[in-house]
């Protein structure tokens, strides 16, 4: 990968150790991937936060870093609610080392934001390029927003934070970011079931680029789930839906002969001449999707807000609930800025018995291993619950957690 000669004094040490070995990461993987040069970001969101998965390995190497961030970067979710964590059960020794990781990270000039929706913060435009780790944070990016970012790990995030730049490969490249495979969905799919679906469809397309053909059009918040879900079951970092995310899908001229990205004859698709689709095409058991989502459970904890849960989710919690008090434990997870813009709405739902958790999750907080089953609203979590906290999952639609929750017993 070719450095520019100030890029080539930091790679030599001539701005202190830190930044050498964050030019040491950039590098490596710029050579991996075949990266031309390095390419300036406007932002970078850093995974690898929680003491619960980071431990104090990842404690040490963040506390050993020195300098500045050169470019606004924000946090994954840690371990605990920064104010609450005494509510969530969390002892005190986890808690002492969660604020340690948070310090270290702030010393960086990283602020202590930890959320996994950073784009509610502040929403990147089209085209930006990002460094940005946490997957489904990298599929809202990439697939709703249209900005360009690869998955990164904690530590090249962190690496392209400090240095303000990112090695040019992958998603990056507008030739990378056609899509790979057709995914058709023959009947309209609602809320919660668009997490379903990305359960389903991620583990059979693994990290390609599914184009989906719906017979719905979902909101920016089935999009968040549905991204969400594809990113935890399968590897997937960007996804379309015809006709709705803003990236289009005209392949160009060169790309028509290669076999597998045939143009789509089918009259039923409504698709326009110049738009071709990937012939390698998945059927969707929409039936599946029904079901899994319709499953009867009893569980002793219900949790959302996996991604982050937005204004217009916590508003429809609210008027679900109906003026009633939860009657089991519910949790609510939420960026801290999105709950300190919203004060009245917090306050209702913490009214009626939900809590609302800043800064953390029901994945990467130790928190949730307290239970034995969680109900949640997002195929996320039902990917993640069980593999990271060894506690039993399971799917409704939001309307039905919130039933759930006010039947207690
Ligand atoms: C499960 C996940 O959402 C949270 C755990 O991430 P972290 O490495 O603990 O920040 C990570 C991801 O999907 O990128
Ligand atoms: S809430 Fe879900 S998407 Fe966000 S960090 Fe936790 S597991 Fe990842």
């Amino acid at each position: 990968m070719y450095l520019t000669k100030d890029e080539e004094k930091i790679y030599n040490g001539e701005q202190g150790p830190t930044l050498q070995k964050m030019m040491e990461i950039l590098v490596a993987l710029g050579d991996i991937f075949e990266a031309d040069r390095l390419i300036p970001i406007k932002s970078a969101q850093i995974a690898g936060v929680s003491y619960k998965t980071i431990g104090d390995a990842g404690l040490e190497w963040i506390s050993d870093l020195e300098g500045k961030v050169k470019v606004p970067a924000v946090l994954n979710p840690m371990g605990m609610d920064m104010e609450l964590y005494e509510q969530m059960g969390i002892d005190i020794k986890f808690a002492r080392k969660q604020e340690e990781i948070i310090k270290a990270y702030e010393k960086l000039g990283i602020a202590a934001e930890c959320t996994c929706t950073p784009y509610y913060l502040k929403r990147p435009n089209f085209g930006d390029h990002l460094a940005w780790s946490e997957s489904s944070a990298v599929c809202f990016a990439n697939s709703v927003l249209g900005a360009r970012t690869n998955r990164e790990g904690g530590p090249s995030a962190l690496a392209a934070a400090l240095i303000g730049k990112t090695p040019n490969y992958g998603l990056h490249i507008k030739e990378n970011r056609y899509p790979t495979v057709t995914i058709k969905v023959e009947e309209p799919l609602y809320g919660a079931e668009y997490g379903a679906l990305g359960y389903v469809v991620g583990s059979k397309v693994g990290d390609g680029i599914p184009m989906f053909k719906l017979k719905s059009t979902p909101t920016e918040d089935e999009l968040k789930h549905l991204g969400a879900a594809l990113a935890a079951s399968g590897a997937v970092a960007l996804f379309h839906v015809l006709h709705v995310t803003p990236e289009q899908y005209v392949l160009p001229p060169e790309k028509m002969s290669i076999d597998r990205q045939m143009l789509s004859r089918e009259d039923d698709w409504q698709v326009p001449e110049r738009y071709f689709l990937p012939r390698e095409k998945i059927e969707v058991d929409v039936g599946h999707i029904k079901e899994l989502v319709k499953q009867h459970v009893r569980p002793d904890i219900i949790a959302m807000g996996c991604p982050h849960a937005s204004k217009g989710e916590l508003e429809e919690i609210l008027r679900l609930l109906d003026g009633r008090t939860v009657k089991k434990e519910v949790w609510v997870c939420a960026a801290r800025s999105v709950g300190a813009k919203n004060p009245e709405l917090i306050e209702k739902l913490r009214e009626h018995g939900i809590k609302v958790l800043y800064d953390t999750c029901m994945v990467v907080s130790p928190a949730a291993n307290q239970f034995k089953k969680m109900m949640v609203n997002s195929g996320k979590a039902l990917k993640y619950v069980p593999s990271m906290c060894g506690v039993d999952a399971a799917i409704g639609s939001t309307k039905d957690c919130i039933e759930e929750a006010c039947r207690g017993d």
